[in-house]
């Protein structure tokens, strides 16, 4: 996986884009971007960001900036804006992932919240579309990326978290990343006995 995929959010209006806005930057996160830039009025959002990152790990960087258009415009790599209007991403992944994550080419993913210019879509490399039915930019970004990382971001490690969510069958399980370390071990030990 490359370690240069970033997600830039085009537009915010405080108040009524707070959830989708932190959704935005959480499904990139989660999902194996390594940074998320907000607009600069985004400021609780990228808070809300930042404290997931240091209570669940990273590496994860979010920034925020007042010129998403230039940023755009002056990234050095490759540029995907997901609209409802562009080709199907079963289409182009391949071809996106060839130009970004398989070639050590930086990506830049734009995703709008209000309406998007049109430069983005003049200066875009790809505009895609997750169907071509209009839904939110959790959800494009979401199936955009795992389609980007064919499934190896559910794999991720992370790392300086605070707490580890161990997956259980029913009901929840969080731990320090001591307990969780030692009872992944101990799996292992246990399997490996299994072996013998
Ligand atoms: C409220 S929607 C606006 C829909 C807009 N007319 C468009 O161009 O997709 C906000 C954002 O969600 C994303 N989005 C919505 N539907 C999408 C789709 N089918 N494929 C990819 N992205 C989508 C786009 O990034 C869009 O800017």
């Amino acid at each position: 996986m490359t370690d240069d995929v970033v997600v830039l959010r085009y537009g915010h209006r405080p108040g009524r884009d707070d959830r989708m806005t932190t959704h935005v930057g959480l499904t990139a996160r989660a999902l194996g971007a390594d940074r998320v830039v907000l607009p600069d009025n985004a400021g609780q959002s990228a808070e809300t960001i930042r404290d997931i990152t240091d209570r669940f790990g990273g590496p994860f960087a979010v920034e925020l900036r007042d010129d998403q258009r230039a940023y755009a415009r002056r990234f050095e790599g490759t540029v995907v804006h997901l609209t409802m209007y562009g080709e199907r991403v079963q289409d182009v992944e391949a071809g996106v992932r060839g130009d970004s994550v398989d070639a050590d080419t930086p990506l830049l993913v734009v995703v709008g919240g209000e309406k998007v210019p049109f430069d983005f879509y003049e200066e875009a490399d790809y505009n895609v579309g997750v169907t071509n039915q209009p839904h939110s930019e959790v959800a494009g970004l979401a199936v955009f990326l795992d389609r980007l990382f064919e499934g190896a971001e559910l794999e991720r490690e992370w790392t300086d978290a605070d707490r580890v969510v161990l997956p259980q069958e029913t009901g929840k399980r969080v731990v320090d990343p001591a307990t969780a370390a030692a009872e992944r071990d101990g799996d292992d030990g246990d399997a490996a006995a299994d072996d013998a």
